[in-house]
């Protein structure tokens, strides 16, 4: 049974964090899994590429319900995200680490629930409204703030986090929309990703790496391949992070993650 898993964002494809790497295919009510398993410090870790290896899959299109079932599958209850992020927060400027603790969901077309029922394609066929005032785990927040704080990275203890529907990015009335409505950073990825974990009463935190300023902020045309060339400049940053983000997650679970479910079915 595998415990922590990574899932990499834009510009984290491969799991050169880790040793004695090993291909999985993980099978799902939602369709099958790839994921990648290695060691770190004799601990063994999941590696899940978001957009796929190649970055094959937009956010729009990424099969969030079999990539969450999948890590449950495996046996896993902590995962650590990574999220490329605009930024609309002056304060939190391109390089710097965001440990989100909010978002707000502008997405449009997603699929957000494991629990549809009766027609739900496992054994869980019951009604499910769970608790989301908080979306991150504390203590998975908590290990990447001491991470970063040790590896004296710049960062951000907390940011709001505006998931939107893409592929496009953002107008320059919306970004300022969002401003207004108190969000620091915008990416596409973290809704459904985020709730879905703790659906599944799993922990789940994301780093947000801010690779530009948003839309009507920037200077200049925002790019896709900005955004994976800056990933790419922090790689070894990230990895750091990641790392020493794992040494630092609590071997018992003491957070409301684990009982999301207590109370949510009626
Ligand atoms: O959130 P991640 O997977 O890092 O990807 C981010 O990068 C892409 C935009 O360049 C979007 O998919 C956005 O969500
Ligand atoms: N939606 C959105 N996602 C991003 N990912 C990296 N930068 C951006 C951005 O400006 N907007």
């Amino acid at each position: 049974m595998v415990k922590i898993a990574i899932i990499g964002g834009s510009g984290v494809y491969d799991p050169k964090l880790l040793e004695n790497i090993r291909e999985e295919k993980v099978k799902t009510p939602y369709g099958e899994v790839k994921v990648k398993i290695g060691t770190y410090k004799n601990e063994e870790i999941v590696f899940l590429a978001r957009h796929g290896e190649k970055h094959s899959v937009p956010p729009h299109k990424i099969n969030y319900r079999a990539n969450i079932w999948g890590l449950y599958e495996l046996g896993v209850e902590r995962i650590l995200a990574t999220s490329a992020v605009g930024s609309l927060n002056e304060a939190m400027k391109p390089g710097d680490f965001v440990i989100l603790d909010q978002l707000i969901d502008f997405t449009k077309n997603r699929v957000y629930t494991f629990y549809d029922g009766e027609g739900s394609p496992h054994e869980r066929k019951f009604v499910a409204h769970v608790d989301f005032t908080d979306p991150y785990c504390p203590e998975l927040r908590d290990a990447l703030i001491r991470a970063a704080n040790e590896l004296g990275f710049t960062y951000h203890p907390r940011g709001t986090y505006a998931a939107m529907e893409g592929p496009r990015f953002e107008t320059r009335a919306e970004i300022r929309a969002l401003k207004i409505l108190g969000a620091d950073v915008v990416g596409m990825t973290q809704s459904p990703e985020a709730i879905l974990a703790r659906e599944l009463e799993m922990c789940y935190a994301s780093v947000a790496i801010v690779t530009n300023y948003a839309a009507g902020i920037s200077k200049t045309k925002l790019t896709h391949a900005e955004v994976v060339e800056l990933m790419q400049q922090k790689s070894e940053e990230i990895k750091l992070l990641l790392m020493k983000a794992v040494e630092y997650i609590p071997k018992i679970r003491r957070c409301a993650c684990k009982d999301a479910l207590k109370g949510a079915t009626g």
